[in-house]
């Protein structure tokens, strides 16, 4: 098969062994910057000009898109799926899963555990606000923040406050969170292909420091994780409508709270701590699906993307 690969870092370890993982499987794989692609449309004939010349032949794609492109890369993802060109991560579901608050709403429906959480647009309503998500500390995020950056812990409510009318006079959009001591600066990664966890790690945060990314020197190691959390990652990535997704939990007293999902998760930390081959999965995934529509080129129903591809409601509902 004929598979590209969205990336704007050819040689970042994600990218690098995906396209090892394809060729190990005796696939062709291309790496292609989704923002040197040229949308064309004309009646009838979606196209995608990349470097001067128009893509074809590809059986199917897999985006990786970063969170400062969402906007220009997925409508590149949505133009692949014109062409009819398989996306092992739908357009829609990349959108969904990048703005915090829009994502919490759809797991909050579907019953995924979470950090009780609260938005508004009054910064009036700050003390209520705060009160809501059961008084100070409190988390602050932005609402489309990444690697840890943009996520605040207010002590105080004082803090708290002054914090959120900060954020309200520069126009951020914020969510305030709920903060769960009990993970102590630790967190859960579940990757999950194809409605399966294929490998999961505890992320501790350097010493002080209560954010466990990676990113802000955070450090994975393996772990075994129970039902209820594999339960809750599943649950998350199926009502998000996602095929790879890279879900973010805390343990706490009542049992994991959901904290994000990933449509883009980065390869290396959970290979190295899993030992897994998760790229040669997310190859297999996708060389299925691309098999799939080529046997069954008419009714499209797969049990992964249970969300409507144009909204939030959940097929047949
Ligand atoms: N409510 C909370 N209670 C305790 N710790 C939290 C809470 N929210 C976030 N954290 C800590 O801060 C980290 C970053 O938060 P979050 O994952 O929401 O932000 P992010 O910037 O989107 O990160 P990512 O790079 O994973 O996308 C979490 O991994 C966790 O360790
Ligand atoms: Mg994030
Ligand atoms: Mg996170």
């Amino acid at each position: 098969m004929k598979l590209a690969i969205l990336s704007r870092e050819p040689k970042s370890y994600s990218t690098q062994r995906l396209v090892e993982a394809a060729l190990a499987q005796g696939h062709e794989a291309v790496v292609i910057d989704h923002l040197q692609c040229n949308i064309v449309l004309e009646k009838g004939k979606p196209g995608i000009l990349y470097q001067g010349v128009l893509l074809e032949g590809f059986d199917a794609i897999i985006p990786r898109i970063g969170a400062s492109v969402t906007f220009y890369g997925t409508a590149v993802v949505r133009q692949f799926e014109m062409m009819k060109v398989r996306t092992a991560i739908d357009s829609q579901a990349i959108v969904r899963s990048r703005d915090k608050l829009r994502s919490m709403q759809i797991l909050s429906r579907a019953g995924v555990g979470m950090p009780k959480t609260a938005f508004t647009n009054f910064s009036a309503d700050v003390p209520a606000m705060i009160e809501q998500v059961g008084g100070a500390p409190v988390i602050i995020k932005l609402l489309e923040g990444t690697q840890g950056l943009g996520v605040v812990l207010a002590e105080s409510a004082k803090a708290a406050q002054s914090v959120i009318e900060a954020f309200h006079n520069l126009k951020a959009r914020i969510i305030v969170q709920e903060f769960i001591a009990e993970s102590k600066g630790a967190d859960l990664r579940a990757f999950v292909v194809d409605g399966e966890v294929v490998g999961a790690m505890k992320r501790q945060g350097k010493e002080g420091e209560f954010r466990s990314n990676l990113h802000r020197g955070g450090s994975g190691t393996l772990v075994k994780l129970t039902r209820a959390e594999k339960a809750a990652a599943l649950l998350a990535t199926k009502a998000l409508g996602l095929g790879i997704a890279g879900v973010d939990m805390l343990q706490s007293k009542r049992g994991p709270l959901v904290l994000e999902v990933n449509s883009s998760p980065g390869l290396e930390g959970i290979e190295k701590a899993t030992g897994q081959d998760i790229a040669g999965r997310i190859i297999e995934y996708t060389a299925d699906l691309a098999a799939r529509k080529r046997e069954k080129p008419k009714p499209k129903k797969d049990s992964v993307r249970a969300v409507d591809a144009q909204s939030d409601v959940p097929a047949g509902k």
